[in-house]
Protein backbone atom coordinates (compact mmCIF):
# COMPACT_ATOMS: atom_id res chain seq x y z
CA UNK A 1 0.00 0.00 0.00
CA UNK A 2 1.79 3.56 -1.20
CA UNK A 3 1.46 6.39 1.54
CA UNK A 4 -1.30 7.96 -0.32
CA UNK A 5 -3.43 4.94 0.09
CA UNK A 6 -3.05 4.86 3.83
CA UNK A 7 -3.93 7.95 4.09
CA UNK A 8 -6.80 7.66 2.28
CA UNK A 9 -7.75 4.53 4.58
CA UNK A 10 -6.82 6.76 7.76
CA UNK A 11 -10.25 8.45 7.02
CA UNK A 12 -8.45 11.33 4.97
CA UNK A 13 -7.55 13.05 8.15
CA UNK A 14 -5.78 15.09 5.64
CA UNK A 15 -5.51 14.57 2.21
CA UNK A 16 -2.05 14.44 0.48
CA UNK A 17 -3.07 17.76 -1.52
CA UNK A 18 -2.94 19.54 2.09
CA UNK A 19 -0.25 17.77 3.39
CA UNK A 20 1.85 20.83 2.64
CA UNK A 21 -0.28 23.40 4.17
CA UNK A 22 -0.84 21.02 7.74
CA UNK A 23 3.29 21.18 6.92
CA UNK A 24 3.22 25.30 6.63
CA UNK A 25 0.82 25.77 9.66
CA UNK A 26 3.17 23.90 12.08
CA UNK A 27 5.70 25.57 11.11
CA UNK A 28 4.34 28.80 11.18
CA UNK A 29 2.54 27.35 14.21
CA UNK A 30 -0.23 28.38 13.50
CA UNK A 31 -3.15 25.97 14.26
CA UNK A 32 -6.46 25.64 11.71
CA UNK A 33 -9.40 23.99 11.42
CA UNK A 34 -10.00 20.62 8.97
CA UNK A 35 -13.26 20.73 7.22
CA UNK A 36 -15.00 17.65 7.84
CA UNK A 37 -14.82 16.12 4.18
CA UNK A 38 -11.69 16.42 5.29
CA UNK A 39 -12.27 13.76 7.87
CA UNK A 40 -14.87 12.06 5.79
CA UNK A 41 -13.92 11.67 2.55
CA UNK A 42 -16.81 9.26 1.12
CA UNK A 43 -18.90 6.68 2.41
CA UNK A 44 -16.60 3.80 1.05
CA UNK A 45 -13.20 5.22 3.23
CA UNK A 46 -16.08 4.46 5.93
CA UNK A 47 -17.07 1.09 4.99
CA UNK A 48 -13.40 0.39 5.01
CA UNK A 49 -12.65 1.15 8.46
CA UNK A 50 -15.80 0.73 9.86
CA UNK A 51 -17.03 2.11 13.23
CA UNK A 52 -15.11 5.42 13.29
CA UNK A 53 -17.23 7.18 11.24
CA UNK A 54 -19.79 6.43 13.92
CA UNK A 55 -17.59 6.62 16.92
CA UNK A 56 -16.91 10.45 15.81
CA UNK A 57 -20.28 11.35 15.48
CA UNK A 58 -21.16 9.88 18.89
CA UNK A 59 -18.59 11.69 20.65
CA UNK A 60 -19.70 14.45 22.82
CA UNK A 61 -18.75 17.94 21.56
CA UNK A 62 -15.30 19.23 21.62
CA UNK A 63 -13.97 15.91 22.54
CA UNK A 64 -10.55 13.47 21.85
CA UNK A 65 -11.46 10.90 19.35
CA UNK A 66 -8.63 8.03 18.98
CA UNK A 67 -7.77 7.19 15.25
CA UNK A 68 -5.77 5.05 13.16
CA UNK A 69 -2.79 6.52 11.15
CA UNK A 70 -0.27 4.45 9.38
CA UNK A 71 3.39 5.38 11.13
CA UNK A 72 6.09 6.99 9.13
CA UNK A 73 7.73 3.51 8.68
CA UNK A 74 5.21 3.55 6.06
CA UNK A 75 7.17 4.43 2.79
CA UNK A 76 6.37 3.24 -0.64
CA UNK A 77 6.29 -0.26 -0.90
CA UNK A 78 6.31 -1.47 2.66
CA UNK A 79 3.07 -2.42 4.83
CA UNK A 80 1.49 0.30 7.12
CA UNK A 81 2.13 0.14 10.77
CA UNK A 82 -1.03 1.18 12.58
CA UNK A 83 -0.17 4.13 15.32
CA UNK A 84 -3.25 5.33 17.83
CA UNK A 85 -3.33 9.45 17.54
CA UNK A 86 -6.38 11.35 18.76
CA UNK A 87 -7.69 14.06 16.93
CA UNK A 88 -10.40 16.93 18.33
CA UNK A 89 -13.41 16.85 16.74
CA UNK A 90 -16.30 20.09 17.05
CA UNK A 91 -19.71 19.64 17.07
CA UNK A 92 -22.27 22.82 16.55
CA UNK A 93 -25.04 23.26 19.74
CA UNK A 94 -27.16 21.15 17.69
CA UNK A 95 -24.44 17.96 17.49
CA UNK A 96 -23.28 18.71 13.64
CA UNK A 97 -19.67 18.00 13.68
CA UNK A 98 -18.46 21.56 12.42
CA UNK A 99 -14.73 20.51 11.78
CA UNK A 100 -11.89 18.68 13.97
CA UNK A 101 -8.01 19.62 14.76
CA UNK A 102 -5.13 17.44 15.08
CA UNK A 103 -3.59 16.76 18.54
CA UNK A 104 0.10 18.00 18.78
CA UNK A 105 1.31 14.59 18.50
CA UNK A 106 -0.76 13.88 15.35
CA UNK A 107 0.91 17.06 13.70
CA UNK A 108 4.04 15.62 14.65
CA UNK A 109 3.46 12.81 12.47
CA UNK A 110 1.99 15.00 9.60
CA UNK A 111 5.46 16.40 9.80
CA UNK A 112 7.81 13.57 10.32
CA UNK A 113 5.70 11.70 7.20
CA UNK A 114 6.00 14.69 5.36
CA UNK A 115 9.57 15.44 5.46
CA UNK A 116 10.38 11.85 5.23
CA UNK A 117 8.36 11.91 1.61
CA UNK A 118 9.91 14.70 0.73
CA UNK A 119 13.45 13.43 1.49
CA UNK A 120 12.71 10.27 -0.40
CA UNK A 121 11.81 12.06 -3.90
CA UNK A 122 14.37 14.64 -2.80
CA UNK A 123 16.73 11.33 -3.03
CA UNK A 124 14.95 10.43 -6.61
CA UNK A 125 15.49 13.09 -7.55
CA UNK A 126 18.91 13.72 -6.93
CA UNK A 127 20.06 10.47 -8.42
CA UNK A 128 18.33 11.08 -11.38
CA UNK A 129 20.18 14.29 -11.53
CA UNK A 130 23.79 12.99 -10.45
CA UNK A 131 23.74 9.61 -12.57
CA UNK A 132 21.91 10.33 -16.12
CA UNK A 133 23.97 10.48 -19.00
CA UNK A 134 21.95 13.63 -20.25
CA UNK A 135 22.15 16.80 -18.52
CA UNK A 136 20.10 19.27 -16.66
CA UNK A 137 20.32 22.52 -16.18
CA UNK A 138 18.19 24.95 -13.84
CA UNK A 139 18.31 28.49 -13.58
CA UNK A 140 15.70 30.86 -12.19
CA UNK A 141 14.17 33.60 -13.81
CA UNK A 142 16.69 35.81 -13.99
CA UNK A 143 18.84 33.37 -15.75
CA UNK A 144 20.94 32.48 -12.94
CA UNK A 145 22.32 29.09 -12.98
CA UNK A 146 20.86 27.30 -10.06
CA UNK A 147 21.47 23.28 -10.40
CA UNK A 148 23.50 21.60 -13.38
CA UNK A 149 24.01 17.82 -13.06
CA UNK A 150 27.76 16.34 -13.19
CA UNK A 151 27.30 15.61 -17.21
CA UNK A 152 27.95 19.58 -17.16
CA UNK A 153 31.97 18.50 -17.10
CA UNK A 154 31.69 16.00 -19.96
CA UNK A 155 29.44 18.30 -22.09
CA UNK A 156 30.19 22.20 -21.87
CA UNK A 157 33.57 21.65 -19.83
CA UNK A 158 32.85 23.04 -16.54
CA UNK A 159 31.88 21.24 -13.81
CA UNK A 160 29.03 22.03 -12.11
CA UNK A 161 30.24 24.32 -9.39
CA UNK A 162 31.95 26.66 -11.75
CA UNK A 163 28.50 27.21 -13.31
CA UNK A 164 26.55 27.40 -10.86
CA UNK A 165 25.09 31.36 -9.73
CA UNK A 166 26.86 32.65 -13.26
CA UNK A 167 24.11 33.85 -15.72
CA UNK A 168 23.43 32.18 -18.45
CA UNK A 169 23.44 35.58 -20.55
CA UNK A 170 27.21 35.70 -19.40
CA UNK A 171 27.87 31.83 -20.59
CA UNK A 172 26.09 32.86 -23.74
CA UNK A 173 27.91 35.40 -24.51
CA UNK A 174 31.42 33.57 -23.41
CA UNK A 175 30.69 30.85 -26.07
CA UNK A 176 30.45 28.47 -23.60
CA UNK A 177 26.87 27.51 -25.61
CA UNK A 178 24.79 28.60 -28.24
CA UNK A 179 22.03 29.59 -27.97
CA UNK A 180 21.04 29.98 -24.78
CA UNK A 181 17.68 27.93 -24.13
CA UNK A 182 16.62 29.49 -20.92
CA UNK A 183 17.15 32.65 -22.85
CA UNK A 184 14.44 31.80 -25.60
CA UNK A 185 12.38 30.39 -22.32
CA UNK A 186 12.36 33.30 -20.59
CA UNK A 187 11.57 35.06 -24.04
CA UNK A 188 9.25 33.68 -25.27
CA UNK A 189 7.66 32.26 -21.61
CA UNK A 190 7.04 28.73 -23.31
CA UNK A 191 8.78 25.37 -23.56
CA UNK A 192 11.61 25.56 -26.25
CA UNK A 193 13.53 22.80 -27.97
CA UNK A 194 15.96 23.66 -29.98
CA UNK A 195 19.97 22.20 -30.98
CA UNK A 196 22.70 23.72 -29.03
CA UNK A 197 26.16 24.42 -30.15
CA UNK A 198 28.45 24.06 -27.20
CA UNK A 199 31.94 25.99 -26.81
CA UNK A 200 33.58 22.53 -27.30
CA UNK A 201 32.16 21.60 -30.65
CA UNK A 202 29.46 19.19 -29.70
CA UNK A 203 25.64 19.46 -30.26
CA UNK A 204 23.11 19.21 -28.14
CA UNK A 205 19.18 18.55 -28.40
CA UNK A 206 17.62 20.83 -25.13
CA UNK A 207 14.29 20.87 -24.43
CA UNK A 208 13.88 24.10 -22.02
CA UNK A 209 10.53 24.23 -19.64
CA UNK A 210 9.54 27.12 -17.44
CA UNK A 211 7.44 26.82 -13.92
CA UNK A 212 5.66 29.07 -13.51
CA UNK A 213 4.06 30.78 -9.84
CA UNK A 214 0.89 32.08 -9.38
CA UNK A 215 1.13 35.05 -11.31
CA UNK A 216 2.51 33.32 -14.59
CA UNK A 217 5.85 35.02 -13.88
CA UNK A 218 8.80 31.93 -14.80
CA UNK A 219 10.25 31.49 -11.73
CA UNK A 220 12.61 28.64 -12.92
CA UNK A 221 13.85 26.95 -16.32
CA UNK A 222 14.36 23.25 -15.52
CA UNK A 223 16.54 22.32 -19.62
CA UNK A 224 16.89 18.80 -20.50
CA UNK A 225 19.75 18.53 -22.64
CA UNK A 226 20.82 15.39 -24.67
CA UNK A 227 24.14 15.09 -26.60
CA UNK A 228 24.03 14.83 -29.81
CA UNK A 229 27.11 15.16 -31.34
CA UNK A 230 27.87 11.16 -30.96
CA UNK A 231 24.99 10.28 -32.86
CA UNK A 232 26.12 12.81 -35.79
CA UNK A 233 29.24 11.43 -35.83
CA UNK A 234 28.02 8.20 -36.49
CA UNK A 235 25.30 9.32 -39.34
CA UNK A 236 28.63 11.04 -41.14
CA UNK A 237 30.71 7.70 -40.72
CA UNK A 238 27.44 6.23 -42.24
CA UNK A 239 27.21 8.62 -44.87
CA UNK A 240 30.90 8.06 -45.60
CA UNK A 241 30.65 4.25 -45.72
CA UNK A 242 27.43 4.77 -47.87
CA UNK A 243 29.67 7.24 -50.12
CA UNK A 244 32.34 4.48 -50.11
CA UNK A 245 30.23 2.04 -51.19
CA UNK A 246 29.24 4.13 -53.98
CA UNK A 247 33.03 4.73 -55.28
CA UNK A 248 33.13 0.78 -55.16
CA UNK A 249 30.31 0.45 -56.82
CA UNK A 250 31.05 2.65 -59.82
CA UNK A 251 34.30 0.76 -60.16
CA UNK A 252 32.34 -2.57 -60.07
CA UNK A 253 29.69 -1.50 -62.38
CA UNK A 254 32.81 -0.49 -64.58
CA UNK A 255 35.01 -4.03 -64.42
CA UNK A 256 31.70 -5.98 -65.27
CA UNK A 257 31.78 -3.16 -68.10
CA UNK A 258 35.61 -4.34 -68.41
CA UNK A 259 34.46 -8.26 -68.33
CA UNK A 260 33.11 -7.85 -71.98
CA UNK A 261 35.92 -7.12 -73.42
CA UNK A 262 37.64 -10.22 -72.18
CA UNK A 263 41.03 -9.08 -73.17
CA UNK A 264 39.79 -8.12 -76.67
CA UNK A 265 41.50 -4.53 -77.40
CA UNK A 266 40.51 -3.02 -80.39
CA UNK A 267 43.21 -0.31 -82.28
CA UNK A 268 42.69 -0.30 -85.81
CA UNK A 269 42.94 3.46 -85.96
CA UNK A 270 46.26 4.84 -86.92
CA UNK A 271 46.39 6.78 -83.80
CA UNK A 272 45.18 4.01 -81.72
CA UNK A 273 48.02 1.87 -82.83
CA UNK A 274 50.84 4.73 -82.56
CA UNK A 275 49.19 4.81 -78.64
CA UNK A 276 49.88 0.72 -78.16
CA UNK A 277 53.16 1.23 -79.93
CA UNK A 278 54.19 3.18 -77.28
CA UNK A 279 52.47 1.25 -74.25
CA UNK A 280 54.18 -1.91 -75.38
CA UNK A 281 57.84 0.22 -75.23
CA UNK A 282 56.56 1.54 -71.53
CA UNK A 283 55.33 -1.55 -70.61
CA UNK A 284 59.55 -2.51 -70.66
CA UNK A 285 60.53 -0.52 -67.91
CA UNK A 286 59.46 1.43 -64.44
CA UNK A 287 58.72 4.36 -64.92
CA UNK A 288 55.74 6.49 -64.01
CA UNK A 289 53.57 6.95 -66.79
CA UNK A 290 50.44 9.50 -67.04
CA UNK A 291 47.61 9.39 -69.41
CA UNK A 292 45.52 11.95 -70.94
CA UNK A 293 42.24 11.77 -72.58
CA UNK A 294 38.78 12.50 -72.03
CA UNK A 295 36.50 10.13 -69.91
CA UNK A 296 35.54 6.71 -71.78
CA UNK A 297 38.62 7.01 -74.29
CA UNK A 298 40.47 3.39 -72.95
CA UNK A 299 42.68 5.03 -70.13
CA UNK A 300 42.25 2.42 -67.59
CA UNK A 301 42.53 -0.05 -71.01
CA UNK A 302 45.85 1.03 -71.88
CA UNK A 303 46.95 1.49 -67.79
CA UNK A 304 46.03 -2.18 -67.60
CA UNK A 305 47.32 -3.21 -70.46
CA UNK A 306 50.99 -1.67 -69.83
CA UNK A 307 50.72 -3.27 -66.03
CA UNK A 308 50.17 -6.82 -68.02
CA UNK A 309 52.86 -7.21 -70.67
CA UNK A 310 55.42 -5.50 -68.14
CA UNK A 311 57.70 -7.69 -65.49
CA UNK A 312 55.03 -6.60 -62.43
CA UNK A 313 52.22 -8.57 -64.38
CA UNK A 314 51.96 -11.87 -61.78
CA UNK A 315 52.15 -9.20 -59.00
CA UNK A 316 49.46 -6.79 -57.72
CA UNK A 317 47.41 -4.35 -60.22
CA UNK A 318 45.35 -2.17 -58.27
CA UNK A 319 43.36 0.85 -59.26
CA UNK A 320 41.97 3.43 -57.75
CA UNK A 321 39.49 6.19 -58.84
CA UNK A 322 40.28 9.45 -57.05
CA UNK A 323 36.95 11.14 -57.59
CA UNK A 324 35.09 8.04 -56.23
CA UNK A 325 36.27 7.87 -52.63
CA UNK A 326 35.39 10.94 -50.46
CA UNK A 327 38.07 13.16 -49.63
CA UNK A 328 38.45 12.63 -45.84
CA UNK A 329 38.23 8.64 -46.29
CA UNK A 330 41.01 9.07 -49.76
CA UNK A 331 44.03 9.13 -47.12
CA UNK A 332 43.61 5.79 -45.27
CA UNK A 333 42.73 4.27 -48.37
CA UNK A 334 46.15 4.99 -50.30
CA UNK A 335 48.13 5.15 -46.95
CA UNK A 336 47.15 2.90 -44.68
CA UNK A 337 46.63 3.88 -40.81
CA UNK A 338 47.43 2.25 -37.49
CA UNK A 339 46.24 0.84 -34.68
CA UNK A 340 43.93 3.16 -32.88
CA UNK A 341 44.98 6.51 -35.37
CA UNK A 342 42.03 7.89 -35.13
CA UNK A 343 37.85 7.08 -33.81
CA UNK A 344 36.92 4.39 -36.41
CA UNK A 345 39.78 3.13 -37.14
CA UNK A 346 39.96 -0.55 -37.18
CA UNK A 347 42.01 -2.18 -34.00
CA UNK A 348 44.65 -4.03 -36.20
CA UNK A 349 45.00 -0.65 -38.75
CA UNK A 350 44.80 -1.26 -42.28
CA UNK A 351 47.07 -1.28 -45.22
CA UNK A 352 46.73 1.40 -48.01
CA UNK A 353 46.69 0.46 -51.66
CA UNK A 354 50.18 0.92 -51.92
CA UNK A 355 50.74 -1.37 -49.65
CA UNK A 356 48.53 -3.71 -50.81
CA UNK A 357 50.16 -2.98 -54.73
CA UNK A 358 53.59 -3.65 -53.86
CA UNK A 359 55.86 -5.32 -56.58
CA UNK A 360 52.93 -4.31 -58.26
CA UNK A 361 51.11 -1.41 -60.34
CA UNK A 362 48.97 1.54 -58.89
CA UNK A 363 46.50 3.02 -61.18
CA UNK A 364 45.47 6.43 -60.26
CA UNK A 365 42.45 7.45 -62.68
CA UNK A 366 41.77 10.76 -62.46
CA UNK A 367 44.33 12.18 -59.98
CA UNK A 368 43.62 15.66 -61.01
CA UNK A 369 41.03 14.95 -58.12
CA UNK A 370 43.78 13.86 -55.69
CA UNK A 371 43.45 17.05 -52.77
CA UNK A 372 46.24 19.56 -52.30
CA UNK A 373 47.71 17.98 -48.92
CA UNK A 374 47.97 14.32 -50.87
CA UNK A 375 49.50 15.41 -53.63
CA UNK A 376 52.58 15.91 -51.12
CA UNK A 377 52.26 12.41 -49.42
CA UNK A 378 51.93 11.27 -53.20
CA UNK A 379 55.32 13.08 -54.55
CA UNK A 380 56.96 11.76 -51.29
CA UNK A 381 56.18 8.28 -52.66
CA UNK A 382 57.32 8.73 -55.62
CA UNK A 383 60.36 10.41 -54.21
CA UNK A 384 61.31 7.91 -51.23
CA UNK A 385 59.50 5.15 -51.99
CA UNK A 386 58.22 4.52 -49.07
CA UNK A 387 55.49 6.04 -46.87
CA UNK A 388 54.42 6.53 -42.66
CA UNK A 389 50.98 5.17 -42.28
CA UNK A 390 48.56 7.82 -40.75
CA UNK A 391 49.36 7.77 -36.81
CA UNK A 392 52.50 5.66 -37.45
CA UNK A 393 56.43 6.94 -37.38
CA UNK A 394 57.78 4.17 -39.02
CA UNK A 395 58.35 4.53 -42.63
CA UNK A 396 56.94 1.26 -44.83
CA UNK A 397 59.42 0.83 -47.92
CA UNK A 398 57.12 0.30 -50.91
CA UNK A 399 57.94 -0.79 -54.52
CA UNK A 400 54.98 0.27 -56.42
CA UNK A 401 54.83 1.40 -60.50
CA UNK A 402 52.33 4.52 -60.54
CA UNK A 403 50.25 4.92 -63.56
CA UNK A 404 48.52 8.01 -63.13
CA UNK A 405 45.35 9.59 -65.65
CA UNK A 406 43.29 12.31 -66.12
CA UNK A 407 41.34 14.07 -68.41
CA UNK A 408 41.57 17.14 -66.95
CA UNK A 409 44.10 19.85 -68.58
CA UNK A 410 46.62 19.27 -65.70
CA UNK A 411 49.27 21.70 -67.00
CA UNK A 412 46.25 24.08 -66.48
CA UNK A 413 45.30 22.73 -63.22
CA UNK A 414 48.66 23.65 -61.82
CA UNK A 415 48.82 27.69 -63.43
CA UNK A 416 45.76 27.70 -61.15
CA UNK A 417 47.16 26.37 -57.76
CA UNK A 418 45.04 22.99 -58.11
CA UNK A 419 47.75 20.88 -58.88
CA UNK A 420 51.01 20.78 -57.26
CA UNK A 421 53.30 21.39 -60.55
CA UNK A 422 56.76 19.11 -58.73
CA UNK A 423 53.81 16.39 -58.51
CA UNK A 424 52.94 17.08 -62.26
CA UNK A 425 56.94 16.60 -63.65
CA UNK A 426 57.32 13.90 -61.57
CA UNK A 427 54.05 12.37 -63.01
CA UNK A 428 54.53 13.78 -66.27
CA UNK A 429 57.84 12.14 -67.10
CA UNK A 430 56.22 10.16 -69.70
CA UNK A 431 52.79 11.37 -71.27
CA UNK A 432 50.21 9.37 -73.35
CA UNK A 433 47.39 11.14 -74.78
CA UNK A 434 44.90 9.09 -75.99
CA UNK A 435 42.76 10.89 -78.92
CA UNK A 436 38.70 10.57 -77.90
CA UNK A 437 36.81 8.22 -80.55
CA UNK A 438 35.86 11.21 -82.97
CA UNK A 439 39.12 11.59 -83.76
CA UNK A 440 39.89 8.02 -84.68
CA UNK A 441 36.72 7.50 -86.56
CA UNK A 442 38.45 3.50 -88.44
CA UNK A 443 38.04 2.28 -84.39
CA UNK A 444 34.06 2.95 -84.68
CA UNK A 445 32.49 0.01 -86.95
CA UNK A 446 35.59 -2.09 -85.41
CA UNK A 447 34.62 -1.26 -82.13
CA UNK A 448 30.57 -1.68 -82.46
CA UNK A 449 31.32 -4.98 -84.36
CA UNK A 450 33.39 -6.03 -81.18
CA UNK A 451 30.54 -5.15 -78.73
CA UNK A 452 28.08 -6.25 -80.45
CA UNK A 453 29.36 -9.94 -80.84
CA UNK A 454 30.21 -9.71 -77.14
CA UNK A 455 26.83 -8.60 -76.17
CA UNK A 456 25.31 -10.98 -78.10
CA UNK A 457 27.54 -13.58 -76.44
CA UNK A 458 26.75 -12.50 -73.22
CA UNK A 459 22.58 -12.37 -73.68
CA UNK A 460 22.04 -15.14 -76.08
CA UNK A 461 21.13 -13.17 -78.61
CA UNK A 462 21.70 -12.86 -82.78
CA UNK A 463 21.39 -9.30 -83.44
CA UNK A 464 23.25 -7.49 -86.59
CA UNK A 465 22.55 -3.22 -88.01
CA UNK A 466 21.51 -1.88 -90.72
CA UNK A 467 23.86 -0.45 -93.14
CA UNK A 468 22.08 3.10 -92.20
CA UNK A 469 21.92 2.12 -88.26
CA UNK A 470 25.80 1.71 -88.97
CA UNK A 471 26.26 4.98 -90.42
CA UNK A 472 24.72 6.41 -88.56
CA UNK A 473 26.72 5.37 -85.21
CA UNK A 474 30.44 6.16 -87.59
CA UNK A 475 28.68 9.37 -87.72
CA UNK A 476 27.85 10.31 -83.91
CA UNK A 477 30.73 12.46 -82.27
CA UNK A 478 30.56 10.22 -79.01
CA UNK A 479 31.18 12.48 -76.97
CA UNK A 480 31.27 9.93 -74.23
CA UNK A 481 33.57 7.76 -76.61
CA UNK A 482 33.93 3.86 -76.22
CA UNK A 483 32.16 4.03 -72.70
CA UNK A 484 29.12 5.65 -74.66
CA UNK A 485 29.23 3.41 -77.88
CA UNK A 486 29.66 0.51 -75.02
CA UNK A 487 26.66 1.14 -72.97
CA UNK A 488 24.63 2.44 -76.27
CA UNK A 489 25.40 -1.22 -78.22
CA UNK A 490 24.79 -3.33 -75.58
CA UNK A 491 21.08 -1.77 -74.55
CA UNK A 492 20.50 -1.97 -78.50
CA UNK A 493 21.20 -5.39 -78.35
CA UNK A 494 19.43 -5.89 -75.32
CA UNK A 495 16.30 -4.15 -76.11
CA UNK A 496 15.58 -4.55 -79.47
CA UNK A 497 13.07 -6.89 -80.52
CA UNK A 498 14.12 -7.37 -84.66
CA UNK A 499 17.08 -9.08 -85.05
CA UNK A 500 18.34 -6.26 -87.63
CA UNK A 501 18.51 -2.91 -85.61
CA UNK A 502 17.66 -0.26 -87.59
CA UNK A 503 18.39 3.07 -87.61
CA UNK A 504 15.26 4.26 -86.15
CA UNK A 505 16.03 1.78 -83.00
CA UNK A 506 18.74 4.00 -82.72
CA UNK A 507 18.57 6.22 -79.00
CA UNK A 508 17.51 9.86 -79.88
CA UNK A 509 20.66 11.83 -79.60
CA UNK A 510 21.90 9.76 -82.78
CA UNK A 511 18.76 11.30 -84.34
CA UNK A 512 21.35 14.49 -85.48
CA UNK A 513 23.65 11.73 -87.10
CA UNK A 514 20.64 10.01 -88.58
CA UNK A 515 19.78 13.00 -89.84
CA UNK A 516 23.26 13.76 -91.14
CA UNK A 517 23.91 10.75 -92.77
CA UNK A 518 20.79 10.81 -95.16
CA UNK A 519 22.21 14.41 -95.88
CA UNK A 520 24.73 12.97 -97.99
CA UNK A 521 23.99 10.44 -100.49
CA UNK A 522 26.97 8.31 -102.85
CA UNK A 523 26.13 7.94 -105.96
CA UNK A 524 28.96 5.33 -106.70
CA UNK A 525 30.90 2.47 -104.93
CA UNK A 526 34.31 3.64 -104.17
CA UNK A 527 36.69 3.24 -101.66
CA UNK A 528 35.24 4.10 -97.73
CA UNK A 529 39.02 5.94 -96.99
CA UNK A 530 38.76 7.84 -100.68
CA UNK A 531 34.89 8.28 -100.13
CA UNK A 532 36.06 9.91 -96.53
CA UNK A 533 38.44 12.23 -97.71
CA UNK A 534 36.47 13.49 -100.62
CA UNK A 535 33.67 14.43 -97.93
CA UNK A 536 36.13 15.65 -95.53
CA UNK A 537 37.23 18.06 -98.45
CA UNK A 538 33.68 18.89 -99.63
CA UNK A 539 32.95 20.09 -96.24
CA UNK A 540 36.39 21.75 -95.28
CA UNK A 541 35.74 24.10 -98.53
CA UNK A 542 32.17 24.69 -97.97
CA UNK A 543 33.09 25.33 -94.51
CA UNK A 544 36.34 27.76 -95.18
CA UNK A 545 34.12 29.47 -98.01
CA UNK A 546 30.74 30.02 -95.81
CA UNK A 547 32.79 31.11 -92.28
CA UNK A 548 36.41 31.98 -93.00
CA UNK A 549 38.08 31.84 -89.66
CA UNK A 550 39.19 28.15 -88.37
CA UNK A 551 37.67 29.35 -84.46
CA UNK A 552 34.20 29.41 -86.84
CA UNK A 553 34.58 26.07 -88.22
CA UNK A 554 35.81 24.45 -85.72
CA UNK A 555 32.58 25.68 -84.15
CA UNK A 556 30.40 23.98 -86.80
CA UNK A 557 32.09 20.92 -88.02
CA UNK A 558 32.42 19.74 -84.41
CA UNK A 559 36.48 19.49 -83.77
CA UNK A 560 39.39 21.20 -82.62
CA UNK A 561 40.82 24.14 -83.81
CA UNK A 562 43.71 22.69 -84.57
CA UNK A 563 42.19 19.35 -86.47
CA UNK A 564 40.85 21.92 -88.57
CA UNK A 565 43.60 23.67 -89.33
CA UNK A 566 45.95 20.00 -89.82
CA UNK A 567 43.29 19.11 -92.38
CA UNK A 568 43.38 22.72 -93.93
CA UNK A 569 47.00 22.12 -94.58
CA UNK A 570 46.70 18.85 -96.11
CA UNK A 571 43.99 20.78 -99.07
CA UNK A 572 45.89 24.40 -98.54
CA UNK A 573 48.57 26.15 -96.95
CA UNK A 574 47.74 26.70 -93.80
CA UNK A 575 48.85 30.30 -94.11
CA UNK A 576 46.13 31.28 -95.82
CA UNK A 577 43.90 30.76 -92.89
CA UNK A 578 44.38 33.14 -89.44
CA UNK A 579 43.59 32.04 -86.47
CA UNK A 580 40.45 34.24 -85.72
CA UNK A 581 40.50 36.09 -89.18
N1 LIG B 1 40.28 0.06 -77.51
C1 LIG B 1 39.31 -0.52 -76.79
N2 LIG B 1 38.91 -1.75 -77.07
C2 LIG B 1 37.90 -2.33 -76.38
N3 LIG B 1 37.26 -1.74 -75.36
C3 LIG B 1 37.64 -0.51 -75.00
C4 LIG B 1 38.68 0.17 -75.69
N4 LIG B 1 38.83 1.38 -75.16
C5 LIG B 1 37.93 1.47 -74.16
N5 LIG B 1 37.22 0.33 -74.06
C6 LIG B 1 36.13 0.06 -73.09
O1 LIG B 1 35.45 1.29 -72.87
C7 LIG B 1 35.15 1.45 -71.50
C8 LIG B 1 35.79 2.74 -71.00
O2 LIG B 1 37.20 2.60 -71.02
P1 LIG B 1 38.13 3.08 -69.83
O3 LIG B 1 37.48 2.84 -68.51
O4 LIG B 1 39.49 2.51 -70.04
O5 LIG B 1 38.11 4.62 -70.12
P2 LIG B 1 38.82 5.80 -69.31
O6 LIG B 1 39.43 6.71 -70.28
O7 LIG B 1 39.71 5.20 -68.25
O8 LIG B 1 37.55 6.47 -68.66
P3 LIG B 1 37.49 7.41 -67.35
O9 LIG B 1 38.33 8.61 -67.64
O10 LIG B 1 36.04 7.74 -67.27
O11 LIG B 1 37.98 6.57 -66.23
C9 LIG B 1 35.64 0.23 -70.80
O12 LIG B 1 34.60 -0.69 -70.63
C10 LIG B 1 36.66 -0.34 -71.75
O13 LIG B 1 36.71 -1.72 -71.64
Amino acid sequence: MTIQQVWNRSFAISPPSRWKETVRMMEQEVLFVLEEEDLFVSEDQEQRCPGLLGAVRKTAPDRLVPVGVATPDEIEGREAEWGQYEIWVFHSSDGVIEGWLPTESLYRHFYRMYKEQQAYYALELETVFNTSYDMFYISDGNGITQRVSPSAERIYGYKPEELVGRSIYELEQTGVFRPSITRLVLERKEKVQVVQTTGLGGRLMVVGTPIKDEQGKVIRVVNFCRDISEERRLQSELEDARELLEGYKQELRKLSEMTVREGGFICKSEPMKQVVHLAGKLAEVDSTVLILGESGVGKEVVASFIHHNSHRRDKPYIKLNCSAIPEHLLESELFGYEKGAFTGATKEGKPGLFELANEGTLFLDEIGELPLTLQVKLLRVLQEHELVRIGGTKPVKIDVRIIAATNRNLQEETRQGRFREDLYYRLNVVPMHIPPLRERTDDILPLVLFFRDSYNKKYKKEKSFSQEALDCLLLYRWPGNVRELQNIVERLIVITDQDVIEAYHLPEMLSHAQHAATKVSVSDILPLKTAVELLERQLLTMARDKYGTTTKMAEVLGVDQSTISRKLSRIKPASSFGESR
